[in-house]
């Protein structure tokens, strides 16, 4: 069991503060959605604690030793699958822990451990085929066993099913969750969609912008997920209330408040 946390943290960008006291831990097995209006600091606190950002002061440690850059522990997923057109599935499944480097017995196990992911995402069959000749949503799974590959204690998405409609978006997540369950990771997840956070997250954290601060944090308490569940009540009062709490925070009204604000004089 591992724990990441983050405590304190502020970024900034010359003069601009992108992040104020952000305060958040992540264990394994844990799923964390990071969801706020465009521009609050989701994807710059992700690559933050993925180490592809600094911090400008705060602690980010996992089980208390300080993240000072990418490490195997943290695997990122992005929107864009960023596969090697070149290799095959299996190939750039393998590529990810530079297999060439493996000897005798633990190059056996990674050989084992890939396939074992492609049966996992349901790729066993489009083993070599290239990624030009999968669909997105395959591509997408491409990437997920690839990140799986480093048997990271943290995954990291950004907006991963962002790209893919919304049948292979349903598909996705009931995989995420599956491979949560299999995996043990701890996954912090950016979106936009307050349905997917709700339907895939333990907890929600509401980011806010101006400067990005954590508005709030809900707890998910909802039994297993099935797709009916997004039309249960209880299901679509967090959704409601979330989306209230972003549209709040974002300082936008929408174009209907407007209207019904100048009919009323
Ligand atoms: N390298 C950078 N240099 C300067 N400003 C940056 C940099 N990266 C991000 N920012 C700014 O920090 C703020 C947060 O950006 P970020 O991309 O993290 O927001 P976000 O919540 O992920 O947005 P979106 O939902 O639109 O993807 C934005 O105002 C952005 O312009």
């Amino acid at each position: 069991m591992s724990t990441l946390l983050v405590s304190h943290l502020n970024k900034r960008f010359g003069a601009f503060e992108a992040l104020r006291d952000i305060n958040l831990t992540l264990q394994s097995g844990e799923f964390v959605a990071l969801v706020g209006a465009s521009g609050c600091g989701k994807s710059t606190l992700l690559r933050i604690v993925g180490g592809l950002e600094t911090r400008s002061n705060g602690v980010l440690e996992i089980d208390g030793v300080g993240i000072t850059g990418p490490g195997h522990d943290r695997a990122m997923v992005f929107q864009d699958y960023s596969l090697y057109p070149w290799l095959s599935v299996i190939e750039n499944v393998r590529f990810c822990r530079g297999l060439k480097a493996y000897r005798g017995q633990e190059a056996n196990e990674a050989v084992r451990h890939a396939d074992l992911l492609l049966e996992l995402m349901g790729l066993t069959r489009v083993r070599n085929s290239r990624p030009d000749q999968l669909s997105g949503g395959m591509r997408q799974r491409v990437a997920i066993a690839r990140a799986l590959m480093a048997q990271p204690d943290f995954l990291l998405m950004d907006e991963p099913f962002g790209a893919l409609d919304t049948q292979t978006r349903e598909v996705m997540h009931d995989l995420i969750l599956h491979v949560k369950e299999v995996e043990k990771s701890g996954i912090l997840f950016v979106t936009h969609d307050v349905e997917e956070a709700v339907y895939l997250a333990d907890r929600v954290v509401v980011l806010a912008p101006h400067p990005g601060h954590i508005d709030s944090v809900w707890h998910i308490d909802l039994p297993k997920r099935t797709q009916d569940l997004k039309l249960a009540p209880e299901f679509l009062h967090y959704k409601r209330e979330i989306t209230q709490r972003i549209r709040a925070t974002s300082g936008m009204v929408s174009d209907l408040s407007v209207l019904a604000a100048l009919a009323a004089g």
